[in-house]
């Protein structure tokens, strides 16, 4: 099955090449991008080297093809190219912002008009699944939601108030440079950002919503100097008071058939590279506290694409996506 990865010298779209490598089916036969058009993929991604002959092309929506095309671009980017290569027959998975929300939810929350808007299945599959499955199209959650919403999911229903603070590594904010991610920067600290009001929390509403809670929701991430990772720490303040066997037990189910949650104690080494989130909870009185960790550039990117690529394309949800994490 041939395969297209849309903006392919950026973060994800290294990610996607990288991962696609252990799939069954899946061969990457084109790699875009503007500027490193006519470079081999492996001078961009040297890590790739011995993997690919591919260059990048910078081709014509028109021009590409493929059974799939995952879009690894910017938000506002990926709009000119989903509605067109569904027409063109191909399966797409968008990991950028622009079909996650309602239309005019998203144009608030990120100030831009959505110029080619339709309705897509959002694709947390433990959540959402059915939803994905025998679809032409898929919307990839955004990094800090899936992580969020994943350790509150089972605790929803009940939940008065949903309190996430994150901790995220610097490949977030993909591959260009910036003040913000320059090293002196970055290294040695911690830095919050967007206290109240990261464009991340529509979604996390959005999902817990779906999850038929009335909670409220509140999100603050923190910049890391670890390179990948987001470790979340959700403080979920109840209706009512739950033992701790009573949490265990609600995860524990709730969970049960869902290769990609582990229930034990998160740190990022022990996620990094993979597509695993692994939660764990500490339940007193009507407080839970539950911690999440994903490596954001996989489970929350690239290796839920797959996942999704996997659900709409027939394949085992797991094809590709085996390759133990890479701990420390
Ligand atoms: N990094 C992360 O942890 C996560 C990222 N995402 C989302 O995934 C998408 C990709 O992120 P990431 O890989 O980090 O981003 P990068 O900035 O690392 O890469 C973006 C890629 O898109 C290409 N690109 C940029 N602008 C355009 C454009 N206007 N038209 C076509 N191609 C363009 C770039 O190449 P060139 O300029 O050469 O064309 C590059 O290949 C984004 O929407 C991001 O928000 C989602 C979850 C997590
Ligand atoms: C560290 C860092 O800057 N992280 C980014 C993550 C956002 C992202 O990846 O964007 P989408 O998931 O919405 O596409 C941020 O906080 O904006």
């Amino acid at each position: 099955m041939d395969v297209a990865i849309v903006g392919a010298s950026g973060y994800t779209g290294g990610e996607l090449f990288r991962l696609l490598q252990g799939h069954s089916s899946a061969e990457v036969v084109a790699a875009t991008s503007r500027k490193e058009e006519g470079r081999p993929v492996a001078t961009v991604h040297p890590h790739l080297k011995g993997y690919t002959d591919l260059t990048f092309t910078n081709p014509a929506v028109e021009d590409i093809d493929a059974d799939v095309a995952f879009l690894a671009v910017p938000h506002t980017a990926a709009m000119n190219y989903a509605g067109r290569l569904l027409e063109q027959g191909m399966k797409v998975v968008d990991l950028s912002a622009d079909y996650r929300l309602p239309r005019g939810v998203y144009e608030t929350v990120y100030g831009v008009t959505h110029t080619d808007y339709f309705e897509a299945p959002y694709g947390l599959p433990e959540l959402h699944r059915e939803e994905v499955k025998g679809k032409q199209f898929v919307s990839n959650p955004g990094c800090f939601p899936t992580g969020a919403t994943l350790a509150a999911a089972p605790l929803a229903s009940g939940a008065r108030y949903v309190i996430y603070d994150s901790k995220t590594g610097v490949s977030g904010s993909g591959v260009n440079p910036s003040p913000t991610t320059h090293y002196p920067n970055v290294a040695d600290g911690v830095m919050p950002y967007k206290l109240t009001g990261h464009r991340h929390l529509a979604e996390m509403e959005q999902e817990l919503g779906r999850l038929g809670s009335k909670a409220r929701c509140f999100f603050t991430p923190h910049l890391v100097p670890v390179n990948r990772g987001i470790l979340t720490t959700a403080h979920i303040i109840l209706d009512e008071p739950m033992t701790q066997e009573e949490v265990e037990a609600r995860y524990r189910d709730f969970y049960k058939d869902e290769f990609f949650v582990r229930l034990q104690k998160p740190s990022l080494g022990a996620v990094r590279g993979s597509n695993f989130c692994d939660i764990w909870f500490e339940a007193r009185d009507e407080r839970v506290v539950v911690v999440s960790a994903i490596d954001n550039l996989v489970k929350g990117a690239a290796g839920q694409a797959i996942q999704n690529m996997n659900i709409i394309c027939g394949f085992a949800e797991n094809d590709g996506l085996m390759t133990p994490p890479c701990m420390p």
